[in-house]
């Protein structure tokens, strides 16, 4: 087995198990989780098969009738509260999960997956606990009026299923709202990446939370623990993200049973840089978007524009900033970069770099695999890349690659950035970098995307609307938009 974690005294499982009406339960069949890092196996996991998925289903929909579904909102958010300190608590376990099952640097997994485990549970119990409904005084034909308000009930038992590019971030991200709404859970963690949703598992059950609330199965996605959680018939609502062809999956799976579905999926962001920005701060800006977590962020930006009179400039700055990266050991010194997921997305990445070369791309800076010279070359490693020279069309400047890469092209005109940049099937993000707050006005709106960052990249209140536009997503989630989701609304109207 691996012996790469962050911390190693920090002990791992060896078997992941389901948990299910509050217990740990295991299934015959199991598959591997492997390290990317040094392609050494870390664990077994097991894979849920439909019974074990039914079972989960129906103890969920029999928590919405015990001690959970009667609970005040107070008391639903003081038990998320005591999430968040038990994740506090194991906050080293959390950390070694993360890393053993992605390979990314344990700064990263400390600083932003770990802490945004912990923030996703406290900003939901809040945000519940003081969220208001709507009222409306009305008007009525005797011109004594009514009174119209809200009242929000839970959904019921809500499916999440969820993607390995920032486990625990994206697992929490949905169940801390759907529990804070008062809903019953059955999650999916990615099959590349199930370590820290089972520790959260542990976390859950020492808090208290009542058996049947939160379920967790294991497993692959078509034929295998998603599908069965899609097509089945007891889940009121699935909340996803991943691909975007996933997503259309998925939907295509819960249209005979109307369930309600929000869909967070990929992109093919841009970052703009006008001339008038502040040069220093932009290299880096688009340094972050491109390698962050070696580029497997929905959020990342591949596309990068440049005004032409800094373009040679920018480039070159890049190029040197790219070359000098860090790549390595989590828990090396001032490492950078870790390895992609798995081999197999490995496979995809360098196929789009070997195509980059077939479309006429410029390899300004990497396009190939790092040497270690030792077990790191079993590793998922691939140097961060930057291309220049295609066109707007090469499938390298339409496809999301999800990997650490960017291709960076000159513009002359606003006007001509803006419809380079929408045209896309995508519209997730955009970082604009300009000096110019006119500017950044008059842009920002215009932009085809859920989330639109000026002069920052990545920067997230959790209370902002969060998802994209077009092939991106579907529904926004976040503070009260997550609220909504989650909730059923029904309006009282009382005749006065
Ligand atoms: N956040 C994002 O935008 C992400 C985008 N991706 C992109 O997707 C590509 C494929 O990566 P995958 O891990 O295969 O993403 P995916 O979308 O297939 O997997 C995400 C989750 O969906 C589940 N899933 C897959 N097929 C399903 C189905 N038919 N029914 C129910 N659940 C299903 C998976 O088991 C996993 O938990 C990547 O190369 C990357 O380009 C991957 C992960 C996250
Ligand atoms: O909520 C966040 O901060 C990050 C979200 C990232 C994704 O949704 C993604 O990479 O899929």
């Amino acid at each position: 087995m691996s012996s790469l974690n962050s911390t190693s005294s920090v002990h791992l499982r060896p078997q992941l198990r389901h948990f299910i009406n509050g217990e740990f339960v295991a299934s015959a069949k199991t598959f591997r989780n492997i390290s990317p890092v040094d392609g050494k196996h870390i664990a077994d996991v097991c894979e849920a098969d439909a019974n074990n998925v039914d079972a989960a289903v129906k103890a969920a929909q029999a928590a919405l009738h015990g001690p959970w579904g009667r609970m005040a909102v107070s008391e639903r958010a003081a038990m998320l509260h005591k999430i968040a300190d038990g994740i506090q608590a194991r906050f080293d376990e959390f950390v070694a999960a993360e890393v053993a099952d992605t390979g990314r640097p344990v700064h990263q997994a400390r600083t932003l997956d770990v802490a945004r485990g912990i923030a996703n549970f406290r900003t939901f119990a809040d945000l519940a606990k003081t969220a208001n409904t709507d009222l409306f005084q009305s008007e009525s034909a005797d011109g004594l009026g009514a009174l119209n308000y809200t009242v929000r009930k839970p959904l019921g038992v809500v499916g999440i299923i969820s993607p390995w590019n920032l486990p625990l971030l994206l697992f929490t991200w949905k169940v801390a709202p759907a529990l804070a709404c008062g809903n019953t859970v059955v999650a999916k963690p990615s099959e590349e990446s199930p370590s820290s949703a089972t520790l959260l598992a542990e976390v859950i059950r020492d808090a208290g939370v009542p058996p049947g609330v939160f379920n967790l199965i294991h497993g692959f996605g078509g034929n295998s623990a998603g599908e069965f959680l899609t097509r089945h018939p007891d889940i009121d609502a699935i909340t996803f993200t991943g691909e975007s062809k996933t997503g259309s999956t998925i939907m295509k799976a819960v249209a005979d049973g109307m369930k309600e579905v929000s869909f967070e999926l990929g992109g093919k962001n841009a970052a703009v840089v006008f001339a008038d920005a502040d040069f220093d701060a932009a290299v880096a800006g688009v340094m972050r978007s491109s390698f962050t977590n070696s580029g497997q962020v929905c959020l990342c930006s591949e596309r990068v524009y440049v005004e032409r009179s800094i373009f040679d400039r920018f480039v070159a700055a890049m190029k040197e900033k790219t070359q000098a990266l860090k790549i390595g050991y989590p828990a090396e010194d001032n490492v950078d970069m870790g390895p992609l997921i798995s081999h197999g997305h490995r496979d995809k990445v360098l196929s789009y770099y070997r195509l980059a070369v077939e479309e006429g791309a410029t390899v300004v800076a990497g396009g190939g695999i790092p040497t270690f010279n030792d077990e790191r070359d079993d590793g998922a490693y691939v140097q961060p890349t930057i291309w220049t020279g295609l066109p707007d069309d090469a499938r390298c400047v339409t496809e999301e690659i999800f990997g650490p890469v960017c291709h960076i092209a000159p513009f002359d005109r606003e006007d001509e950035v803006i419809g380079r940049i929408n045209d896309s099937d995508y519209g997730l993000t955009c970082a604009i970098w300009t000096s110019d707050l006119k500017r950044a006005h008059r842009v920002a709106p215009q932009i085809e995307a859920g989330l639109v960052w000026v002069n920052t990249w990545y920067l997230r209140d959790l209370r902002t609307p969060f998802g994209g536009v077009k092939q991106s997503g579907l529904g926004r989630e976040g503070g009260r938009y997550s609220l909504d989701f989650y909730s059923e609304v029904t309006n009282i109207c009382i005749k006065l």
